[in-house]
């Protein structure tokens, strides 16, 4: 992903990321600490719990920036963990569209 990536591409363009680095697991990447962790799926579930709390805590401040800021960390690790449970950006649109 780069700055050039239309913003209704960004979270297509995440997964892709997140996907290739599952399959390549390159060495300098915070993505591929998560799918190596020692922890586990676990360490994702932490840092997921982690992220909702600070995204909470900055709704509760009515702090703008940092709401924007936690949830895209939220959003990226729940993207994670859809990818380590073998799940898709798709499968979630799929979903969210059945409630419709
Ligand atoms: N979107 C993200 C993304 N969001 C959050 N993070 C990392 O998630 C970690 C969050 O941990 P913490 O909350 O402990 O860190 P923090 O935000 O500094 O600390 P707090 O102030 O929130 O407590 C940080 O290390 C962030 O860098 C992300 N790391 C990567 N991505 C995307 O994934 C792509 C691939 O990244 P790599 O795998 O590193 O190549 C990147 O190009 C980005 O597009």
């Amino acid at each position: 992903m780069d700055a050039d990536t239309p913003t209704e591409e960004v979270l297509d363009e995440l997964f892709a990321t997140i996907e290739s680095r599952k399959a390549e697991l390159p060495e300098d990447s915070y993505t591929t600490t998560l799918f190596t962790h020692e922890k586990g799926e676990n360490y994702v579930l932490e840092k997921l719990g982690e992220e909702m709390t600070e995204t909470i805590l900055a709704a509760k401040d009515d702090d703008r920036e940092e709401l924007l800021y936690e949830s895209a960390d939220l959003v990226y690790h729940l993207l994670v963990l859809l990818s380590m449970k073998d799940a898709s950006l798709d499968d979630l649109r799929e979903e969210l569209k059945n409630r419709f």
